[in-house]
């Protein structure tokens, strides 16, 4: 368990003062893949640094596994510093040293000796799936590539805790998600915690179990993915909730909506539960009614669907409600009657 508590940062520039982090107070659990989303200049980096004090805190507590980090000397720290791996966006890797070199450089520092530092690195390479590429350095590899080496490299003292500083930020689309599944495979084979922050909401609806939203280095809105995909809250999360469904998914719908006339309008919210993908087919086979998908959009999220889907239901009034008695008691699908066409 990650617990950070009052957390906050303060530079002192010449001619400013700013709270890059304000006052945070938060909770992580053992193995969650905790997101932590925000525009350019939140406090993200910021606060990621913080938790293994790259930055030092003007106020606060980081506590990891009742260790209070904050609290450390220097030798304390530089111990516990491996348990907490680090990758970043622009990689930072030794360039002069070969692929296994850099996986090799935090055994070396942390005084493995050679045969068990050779046979880790192997492990390691295959669990990024970097063979072949062993004796490869830094600028004969891919974006990718160079993220897999970072990845191994963080995960070389096999850390608890692996915080991610935008790393998907330099990689093309295809890349991202390479590496969001290899994050999400490492979460499941090692069990380790990961914290990453990002501006980009499909980072967080690939991988990400919970969500904090920042906003002027407070976090102002947090919670399971699939809750603040339902029902953001802030303008800001709003936006970015936004990124990924367009608008949610009712553009243009009222005017569809008038197109009808007869039956039920409704508005159906899928939450997560892949069981539900088959909602509609079922519906049309378990009711006499007629179900016209008339617009929507679904996206696949860690745990499973999420999106909006305007339907009209068509056919008998007492079948109509039969059907949504249905799909509000039985199923998680919220349900919400936009128009009655009776
Ligand atoms: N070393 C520093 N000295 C002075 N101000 C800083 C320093 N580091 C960060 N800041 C300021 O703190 C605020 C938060 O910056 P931070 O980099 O944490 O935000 P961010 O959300 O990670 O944004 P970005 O993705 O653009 O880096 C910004 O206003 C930034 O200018």
């Amino acid at each position: 368990m990650i617990s950070i508590k009052g957390l906050t940062k303060t530079f002192t520039t010449s001619n400013n003062r700013i709270t890059a982090v304000d006052d945070l107070t938060l909770d992580i659990k053992d193995g969650e893949i905790f997101g932590v989303i925000g525009y350019s200049g939140a406090g993200k980096s910021t606060f990621v640094r913080l938790l293994n004090r790259l930055e030092e805190p003007s106020a606060g507590q980081v506590i990891i596994n009742d260790q209070d980090i904050t609290a450390l000397n220097s030798n304390q720290l530089r111990l516990t510093r491996q348990e907490i791996g680090m990758i970043f966006q622009h990689f930072n890797l030794l360039w002069s040293r070969t692929v296994t070199d850099n996986i090799a450089f935090p055994l070396e520092i942390s005084g493995v000796p050679k045969q068990e530092r050779e046979e880790r690195v192997q492990e390691l390479i295959n669990l990024v799936g970097l063979n072949g590429r062993e004796n490869a350095y830094p600028s004969q590899l891919s974006g990718g590539q160079k993220q897999r080496v970072g990845i191994a490299r963080a995960l070389a003292n096999r850390p608890k805790v692996l915080l991610c500083d935008e790393a998907t930020s330099a990689l093309d689309p295809e890349t991202t998600n390479a590496i969001l599944d290899l994050l999400v495979d490492i979460n499941a084979k090692l069990g380790l915690t990961i914290i990453l922050i990002t501006h980009e909401m499909h980072v967080i609806r690939k991988i990400s179990n919970q969500v904090a939203v920042m906003e002027e280095g407070k976090i102002v809105e947090q919670g399971d993915v699939l809750d603040v995909f339902l029902r953001p809250e802030q303008p800001v999360t709003k936006k970015f909730v936004k990124q990924i469904m367009g608008s949610n998914g009712d553009d243009g719908a009222e005017e569809l909506v008038n197109t009808y006339d007869s039956g039920k309008i409704v508005r159906l919210h899928f939450i997560g539960d892949t069981t539900n993908q088959a909602l509609i087919s079922q519906m049309a086979r378990s009711f006499n009614i007629d179900i016209n998908i008339l617009q929507g959009k679904i996206t696949q999220m860690q745990q499973g669907a999420y999106g909006t889907l305007f339907v009209q239901m068509d056919g008998e009034k007492a079948e109509i409600d039969r059907a949504i008695t249905y799909i509000t008691d039985e199923t998680s699908v919220e349900v919400e009657v936009v128009r009655n066409v009776e």
